[in-house]
């Protein structure tokens, strides 16, 4: 995936932003029957996985969803297109915090903390939130791939996210195999050339919509 993501950026100059968009109005989507109208959590890392997170958040309060963004560092971290994002937030008045401390629980938490970036057991305020999403007795919706779950291996080196859906991006990632929960592949629109280039063997299966179920066999 991460090859997929290079080669769409640097031979056909898809934007990390364009992508980012993308993820975070299909993630948007999920969150609407999930949350049915109840308020939503989104749980953000300062990842690209963050960024999709931070730009879903957007998309919840141009429709008058009480949605809370919760960081895992201060602004003052963020850089690129993450940092892009949160400022639009920032601007719109959307309420965003450090913190889990007396949060209210949610109809729906939204994480998307790390993606295929995670590396070894999660740390800090990244740590604590996951545990306190997996406490909160409320659905969870992941971004990409549960936070704390090896993309690759499906391994779970310390605490991790066991969400009751996934909204993975562009190819369903093998460590996903073994979830127990939902999953949803969207479509961030990876020119189909990409996967020719790397060699993986493709068919386009997302039809006429943007989404699609999968279920593992
Ligand atoms: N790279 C791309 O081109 C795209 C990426 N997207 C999303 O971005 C993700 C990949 O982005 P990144 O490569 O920035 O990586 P991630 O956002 O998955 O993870 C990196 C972040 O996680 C933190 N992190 C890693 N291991 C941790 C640990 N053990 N404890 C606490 N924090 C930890 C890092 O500090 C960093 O902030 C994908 O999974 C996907 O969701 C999408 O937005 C679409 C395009
Ligand atoms: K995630």
């Amino acid at each position: 995936m991460r090859d997929v993501d290079r080669v769409a950026i640097e031979a056909y100059g898809l934007s990390l932003l364009q992508m980012m968009e993308q993820a975070g109005r299909g993630l948007t989507r999920e969150t609407f029957a999930l949350a049915n109208g109840g308020s939503v959590v989104v749980l953000a890392g300062g990842g690209g996985n963050g960024g999709g997170g931070l730009a879903c958040a957007r998309h919840l309060a141009n429709r008058s969803y009480p949605v809370t963004v919760v960081l895992d560092r201060e602004p003052a971290a963020l850089s690129g297109v993450v940092a892009a994002q949160h400022e639009l937030l920032e601007r719109m008045g959307i309420p965003i915090r450090t913190d889990v401390t007396a949060l209210e629980t949610p109809a729906l938490v939204v994480d998307a903390l790390v993606g295929y970036g995670l590396e070894g057991p999660l740390r800090g305020l990244t740590r604590e939130f996951v545990q306190w999403a997996e406490n909160a007795e409320t659905t969870v919706l992941s971004l990409d791939v549960p936070s704390g779950i090896d993309a690759t291996t499906g391994a779970e080196p310390g605490d991790a996210v066991h969400p009751a859906r996934t909204f993975t991006l562009a190819l369903p990632k093998t460590g996903l195999r073994d979830t127990t929960g939902e999953l949803v592949l969207g479509d961030i629109s990876i020119p189909s050339g990409v996967y020719e280039t790397i060699g993986i063997p493709y068919t386009p299966p997302f039809g006429h919509e943007f989404s699609v179920r999968l279920t593992i066999t």
